[in-house]
């Protein structure tokens, strides 16, 4: 059994937690909590062990009646892998704590890439990762691309890929964030993070990026545009996706015509928190001109990096390969729409 401990209990946290927990071959020693909110009462709930995050806050959690397994160093030191699933910036902070305790840690897309060894996409590098000791799953807007211009680039080649990212303003608990009534560049100066973030996985592939922040908090969209270096059909491209199990083709007869639509299909489906593991690409969307492919994909920013870090885990500590790993994952969460 590989034990796991979960430092940062917010929008990933709760969800690669829950995700451990699922697998037959992990077992999660608890999670970190910087103070004793509602998220750290649904971790009790779940029978989770919670760990204080900041040693002097203990006291709180003694104060609202939340009982304690210890300190973060404690899970630390139990784990045989940490997820550091901490706000950006902070998870660089705890570095230096995963290596005294040595300790392997995954760290999440809001990290820089130059904080770790690896950047890690299961479907583009789950090999480069073993025996790690720190790897960062890249963004949820990245995971997407990066799962999306993997078979094109091994069935076809990629002469140049020019995606435009429509980001949603925040996470729907996000009271803080705006825009409201705007659209903002974003960022203003180009390429966005996420073309050199596909580069730490795909180090060859021509890519340009830019987004833009609109206001919601359902999903980000991707407007797509891949140069190939061969010229299959439409049809032949729907194919190949529909091979791979994190790509969803939302068929035309769904009448899916959005992300509150694709958001209720998956609360329809049972899905935990309406959570959409997978890419999803509007099926009719998938359009060849000449060598250009053209396609819209919609991408759940809180969930589609929780099968990646549940892959990254046995990629570091080499308990099973990409193919092992990932079908492992998509079975026990229940992947594939
Ligand atoms: N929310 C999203 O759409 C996605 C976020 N990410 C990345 O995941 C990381 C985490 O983001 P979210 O889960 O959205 O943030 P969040 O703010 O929802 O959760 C972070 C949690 O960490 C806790 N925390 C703060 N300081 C801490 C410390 N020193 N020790 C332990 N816990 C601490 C916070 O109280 C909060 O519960 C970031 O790098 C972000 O860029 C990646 C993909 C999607
Ligand atoms: O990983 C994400 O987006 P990203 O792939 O655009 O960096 C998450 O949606 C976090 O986005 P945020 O940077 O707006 O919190």
């Amino acid at each position: 059994m590989i034990t796991v401990g979960i430092n940062g209990y917010g929008t990933i946290g709760k969800r690669v937690a829950d995700a451990v927990a699922q697998q037959p071959d992990m077992e999660l020693a608890g999670v970190a909590k910087t103070r004793p909110n509602f998220e750290a009462e649904a971790a009790v709930r779940n029978g989770y062990p919670l760990f204080a995050a900041i040693e002097d806050r203990m006291p709180l959690f003694e104060e609202a009646g939340i009982d304690l397994a210890g300190s973060v160093t404690e899970l630390v030191e139990k784990s045989d892998v940490v997820v550091d699933a901490c706000p950006s910036g902070v998870a660089a902070q705890n570095k230096s704590m995963y290596e005294e305790y040595d300790t392997p840690a995954l760290y999440q897309g809001g990290e820089d890439a130059d904080l770790v060894d690896v950047s890690f996409n299961a479907r583009g590098n789950y090999s480069a990762a073993a025996g790690a000791s720190h790897v960062r799953v890249v963004s949820c807007n990245t995971t997407g691309l990066s799962r999306l211009l993997a078979p094109l680039q091994e069935q076809y080649g990629v002469e140049k890929a020019r995606i435009t990212l429509v980001r949603r303003g925040g996470d729907p608990g996000q009271t803080s964030r705006g825009p409201i009534n705007d659209i903002l560049p974003n960022p203003v100066t180009l390429p966005s993070h996420h073309g050199p973030d596909v580069n730490t996985i795909f180090p060859d592939l021509a890519i340009d990026t830019l987004g833009m922040k609109v206001p919601a908090t359902l999903m980000h969209t991707h407007s797509v545009n891949v140069t190939l270096e061969s010229t299959p059909t439409a049809e032949e491209v729907r194919d190949r996706f529909a091979e791979e199990s994190r790509l969803f083709l939302i068929p035309e007869r769904l009448a899916i015509d959005g992300a509150g639509k694709l958001k209720e299909f998956a609360h329809d489906a049972g899905r935990p928190r309406g959570d959409i593991w997978e890419n999803c690409l509007w099926e009719e969307s998938i359009s060849m001109e000449g060598n250009d492919l053209y396609l819209f994909q919609a991408i759940h920013q809180e969930s589609d990096v929780v099968p990646e870090n549940i892959d990254a885990i046995r990629a570091v500590t080499e308990q099973a390969d990409a193919r092992e790993s990932i079908s492992t994952t998509n079975e026990s969460l229940g992947i594939g729409l």
